[in-house]
């Protein structure tokens, strides 16, 4: 999270360990359960269709969460289960952990997970579709690993998983690919287990609509506080996500695809923005994509600019009013809660400016309702071209592409739901 420093302590591309202390699992039949690979082949498929045209009789549905501590002690094993392999020491996670000791060592993603859960149940039910529901997150406790001995249990084999994170990058996208594959080794279950993973549905109806409803919103309630606004030069608004290394960023989606500068992810996130503002019917207030939360050491470039600083720039082109958008996050989790609710509020109000935050999706019926069309575009292995996408780089792949959102800091590691590198 925001202005922490939390560089690794020097041993180049350490060799990663899951967080529960196993080796990774290994390659060739963790691609098998993609889809993507040649019966009886022995190397790891090398091409494969983008999206997956053939219905799947899917057993239950895996929600896959990024986990947060739920007390005081849970604070610093959590933290060392996100930075494991980074080898960052206890006192340095204790800068991060005042986030979350703030809030009684309580993050609300757990809660917001349950809440998903119940609300992807209420939605199947009211279609008649009869998937169970599974929970398990890469960081914290229901663990991935506990998800998979539960769908083992109940006799479940093929999973459609559905990760709580809508864009493409190694952090949104390619790391759950690779936990699952390290679950699957973890619990045994490599061999019978299948996991598929829904497109990253960053521009999927579902998602868009919060944000179309929330800019519009949170510029008429701008307009009803400060009377007199001039939307064309008085507001503007910031869409706001995650910064990421911008060698990540480079390395996000698809090697043949060139995105330019950013990757897939600044690209999706670009593309995404410009339609929330055209179906808002605000095509007229000027707009900008900015970044949060980076931590890493000051010598490593991440995506800018800070929210911070650009907030700090709007007084000077005349803003008088700023409508927060945190684009890049399904819930209000931590990093909304704190570096936007917290600081990048605080920062306005230091700069003069009246500011509102918008709502994440969370629970909204939309949101909801596009996780289920998602599933069962996969049951139904519906064709490319009937599948929802409000802008020209989706609708994103099933399966995703060789390298895609690698991690080079970190080197390489199997993964599902993808082709081989
Ligand atoms: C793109 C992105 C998303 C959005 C996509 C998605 O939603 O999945 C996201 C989500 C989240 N990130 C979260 C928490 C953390 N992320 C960290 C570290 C990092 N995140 C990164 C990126 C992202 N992160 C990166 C590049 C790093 C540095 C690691 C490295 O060098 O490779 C750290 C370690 C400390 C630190 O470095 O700050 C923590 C504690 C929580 C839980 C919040 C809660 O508890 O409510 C959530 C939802
Ligand atoms: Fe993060």
């Amino acid at each position: 999270m925001a202005a922490t420093n939390l560089g690794s302590t020097g041993a180049a591309a350490p060799e990663r360990e899951s967080a529960r202390g196993r080796k990774p699992a290994p390659a060739a039949e963790a691609y098998c359960a993609s889809g993507a690979c040649v019966p009886g082949a022995t190397e790891p498929a090398q091409s494969g269709p983008e999206h997956v045209t053939e219905p799947v009789a899917y057993d239950a549905i895996l929600l896959a969460g990024f986990g947060g501590p739920e007390g005081q002690d849970d604070v610093i094993p959590f933290l060392r289960n996100v930075t494991s392999g980074r080898g960052i020491p206890d006192e340095r996670l204790e800068e991060v952990a005042h986030h979350y000791r703030h809030f009684d060592g309580i993050s609300p993603i757990n809660q917001q997970n349950r809440e998903l859960k119940a609300a992807l149940e209420a939605e199947l039910a009211r279609r008649g579709v009869e998937l169970p529901v599974i929970w398990g997150n890469r960081n914290w406790d229901p663990y991935l690993n506990d998800a998979l001995n539960q769908a083992n249990e109940r006799g479940f084999t093929k999973l459609i998983a559905i990760a709580t994170s809508a864009y493409s990058s190694y952090s949104s996208c390619r790391q759950y690919r690779e936990d699952f594959a390290d679950a699957l080794a973890d619990t045994g279950l490599a061999e019978t287990v299948q996991i598929d993973k829904v497109r990253q549905f960053f521009d999927h109806p579902g998602f868009v609509q919060p944000f179309i409803e929330g800019v519009r919103d949170g510029l008429a309630e701008l307009e009803r506080r400060v009377p007199g606004l001039d939307r064309t030069n008085g507001i503007e608004v910031l869409f706001a996500t995650h910064s990421i290394p911008s060698t990540d960023a480079a390395k996000s989606g698809p090697a043949e695809r060139g995105f330019g500068e950013g990757g897939a992810y600044a690209a999706q996130h670009r593309a995404v923005a410009e339609v929330v503002m055209r179906e808002a019917g605000t095509s007229d207030v000027p707009w900008q994509l900015v970044y949060q939360s980076r931590s890493g050491p000051p010598s490593m470039p991440w995506l800018e600019p800070d929210i911070n600083d650009a907030i700090a720039e709007l007084p000077g082109v005349g803003r008088k009013a700023v409508v927060i958008v945190p684009l890049g996050f399904v819930s209000d989790h931590m990093e909304v809660l704190w570096d936007l609710d917290n600081e990048a509020l605080e920062s306005c109000e230091e700069h003069g400016l009246e500011a509102v935050r918008v709502p994440t999706p969370g629970t909204h019926p939309a949101y909801v309702a596009g996780l289920v069309d998602l599933v069962l575009e996969r049951v139904n292995g519906t064709p490319t071209e009937e599948r929802p996408a409000m802008t020209e780089l989706g609708p994103w792949y099933d399966v995703c592409r060789p390298g895609c959102c690698e991690n080079v800091r970190l080197g390489f590691r199997p993964a599902l739901a993808g082709i081989a590198p």
